[in-house]
């Protein structure tokens, strides 16, 4: 089993957070979304329901999810939500307006269920009040350092000033991907796969078919969509040297969101496939066997918003090793600090 990913999203009151859920509910494709919130007053559950996805919803009991809970209830969510039954490929977690996501990271990062994994936090800005925001709350600068993607949104509210208001954000939180949205219309593809899943023959047209957003279904706006985000595709046979893949994924080129695929190291001895995840800042590898005929080799996809493309590629080529000889088996061994 694929661990799960679970993605915080926090932002200060009325930033857009429940509009930025109820739009990835709507948008979701086939993938299917667990999500963790305070109160459930305010999503659109009509669309979770048709997808038979209302027992997947958990909340947490009074209060916020970081302050009255502790590790393990919320540690007892992700053992309900991840179970193979619940067929779910992203839990979300909204952070409550005054939560500190630092903790719930925390919580993710050192959960002891093997089947999740740190999808990423989303700070959600509000473009009309970020000013006032930050002159009331001066710690919100580092606040949004901890996201690995920044979303300003209310862009319609703003027209005149969101670009210079993203630039200032960028400038604020350096490497880290920033996109201006309206409504929190981000492409979910952005945040999560949506797996290929058959539908049952003859299977009806589902409420959640129908609610889906027409609006970000039609061809204008698929296009805006998809115009902020890049994704590159990299394939090798010849295996990678793992110090300077490394160095690209600690270092990353601006605007890297995600990364992930799958990796055969050029080291002596080294015979196993590693699976790699990267979210923002966090990285993972895991281990595996090659199975039985499986061609060896790499195969990488980087997702980012604003990414130069081709920078990108020429710096996983980079990574190739070319040699017929291997390397030292000790050039593995910062691989190992993320496995
Ligand atoms: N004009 C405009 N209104 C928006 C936009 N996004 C959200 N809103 C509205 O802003 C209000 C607050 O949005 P929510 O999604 O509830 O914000 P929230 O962060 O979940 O709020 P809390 O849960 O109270 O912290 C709602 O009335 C939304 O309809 C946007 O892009 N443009």
């Amino acid at each position: 089993m694929t661990p799960i990913p679970v993605i915080i999203v926090a932002g200060f009151l009325g930033s857009g957070k429940t509009t930025l859920l109820n739009h990835l509910l709507r948008n979701s494709g086939s993938a299917r979304i667990g999500v963790v919130v305070n109160d459930f007053g305010a999503i659109n559950i009509d669309s979770m329901l048709v997808a038979g996805q209302v027992d997947s919803m958990v909340s947490l009991g009074g209060g916020c999810v970081c302050c009255a809970v502790d590790v393990s209830e919320l540690d007892e969510l992700f053992d309900k939500l991840a179970h193979p039954n619940s067929e779910i490929d992203v839990i979300i977690v909204e952070a409550s307006g005054l939560a500190e996501p630092k903790n719930l990271i925390r919580m993710v990062v050192g959960s002891a269920n093997k089947h999740i994994t740190y999808g990423g936090l989303v700070e959600v800005v509000d473009a009309v009040e970020f000013d006032a925001t930050r002159t009331r709350h001066p710690e919100v600068a580092q606040q949004l350092r901890l996201a690995d993607l920044v979303i300003v949104n209310k862009a319609d509210r703003a027209p005149a000033s969101v670009a210079s208001l993203v630039n200032e954000v960028r400038r604020l939180v350096g490497q880290i991907p920033v996109v201006a949205t309206t409504n929190a219309r981000i492409d979910p593809t952005l945040l999560f796969d949506r797996p290929k899943r058959q539908k049952e023959i003859g299977a009806q047209l589902t409420l959640d078919d129908i609610l889906r957003d027409d609006h970000d279904h039609s061809a204008e706006n698929h296009r805006h969509l998809h115009d902020e985000y890049e994704s590159v595709s990299f394939a090798s046979t010849a295996p990678l040297d793992p110090r300077a893949l490394l160095e690209l994924l600690e270092d990353p080129p601006p605007g890297l969101f995600r990364a992930k695929g799958f990796v055969a190291f050029a080291a002596r001895g080294e015979n196993r496939k590693f699976l790699l995840h990267k979210v923002g800042r966090y990285i993972r590898f895991t281990p595996m066997r090659w199975a039985k005929g499986e061609q060896r080799g790499s195969q990488l996809v980087l997702i980012g918003t604003g990414l130069d493309v081709d920078a990108a590629l020429e710096r996983l080529a980079a990574t190739v090793h070319d040699d017929a000889e291997p390397l030292h088996p000790q050039t593995m061994l910062g691989i190992g600090v993320y496995v």
